[in-house]
């Protein structure tokens, strides 16, 4: 799989996915950190293509327009939570059964050192990254939580979810290209974990297109690029083709 061109975002929409795409991965979900030069990194490229910025992550989306510090509209919990930059947060009712969710995973986690559990506003994680050793039983017990409560079951790395869904990164893509000043571009979007295959999917679909982030492997992408340096390297590059 080939590099993408630095001319790939002339004209386009950039949609981006944040853990392990803009920033590192890390020990912990709140161990990760946004560098200055990210944010502004963020800011230039939403001036070279007059605001056609957006991302698509799977934690809340207020925590990363927090994390971000610059106004782009964010969709969070995997596409069904939407913090736009210029109107009011909108979300989807938090679906009862999260708590029942929470309360086993962090009975389960008290008995796993190192499972952490990870609260969301429209679902609940838990997270092996911290002892390996659990991962088949976190598996076991997302998988149940999930079917039981009528939630998504949600893979990611090192981790697994009960989320509510209604809405993944495919649909989060298609609804924010068709915003005032996306539609009718080209989306090109970058992720890097399983979550964002539909993404990749849907900006194909669109005429655009998917860059996948991280080693070689089964993807809808259609370029790559190996890491977040790699990322934030060929972003600044392509804002001079852009511009
Ligand atoms: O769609 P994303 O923006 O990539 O979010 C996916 C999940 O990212 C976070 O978990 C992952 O990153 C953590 C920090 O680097 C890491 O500790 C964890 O192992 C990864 O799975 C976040 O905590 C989740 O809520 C997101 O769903």
């Amino acid at each position: 799989m080939r590099e993408p061109p630095r001319a790939l975002l002339r004209d386009a929409s950039l949609l981006l996915d944040f853990d392990g795409t803009l920033v590192e991965i890390a020990a912990t979900p709140e161990a990760v950190r946004v560098p200055v030069e990210l944010t502004q990194l963020i800011g230039r490229l939403h001036d070279a293509l007059d605001g056609r910025v957006a991302l698509i992550t799977g934690r809340p989306a207020r925590a990363v327009s927090e994390l971000i510090g610059y106004p782009v509209h964010v969709v969070g919990s995997h596409g069904v939570e939407f913090a736009w930059a210029d109107r009011p947060l909108e979300v989807m009712e938090r679906p009862a059964a999260l708590d029942e969710v929470l309360a086993r995973m962090r009975a389960f986690a008290a008995d796993h050192p190192g499972v952490l559990v990870e609260e969301k506003p429209l679902g609940a994680a838990l997270h092996f990254r911290n002892a390996p050793a659990a991962e088949a039983a976190c598996l076991d017990l997302a998988t149940t939580l999930a079917r039981e409560a009528g939630l998504q079951l949600q893979a990611g790395k090192m981790m697994s979810e009960a989320r509510a869904g209604g809405g993944d990164k495919g649909s989060a893509v298609r609804r924010i290209m068709a915003e005032p000043g996306f539609a009718g571009t080209r989306p090109v979007f970058l992720g890097d974990d399983v979550t964002d295959e539909a993404g990749f999917v849907a900006a194909a679909a669109l005429g655009g297109a998917g860059i996948l982030v991280g080693d070689p492997r089964e993807t809808a992408a259609t370029h790559r690029l190996p890491d977040v340096a790699a990322v934030r390297g060929w972003l600044a590059s392509s804002i001079e083709v852009t511009a």
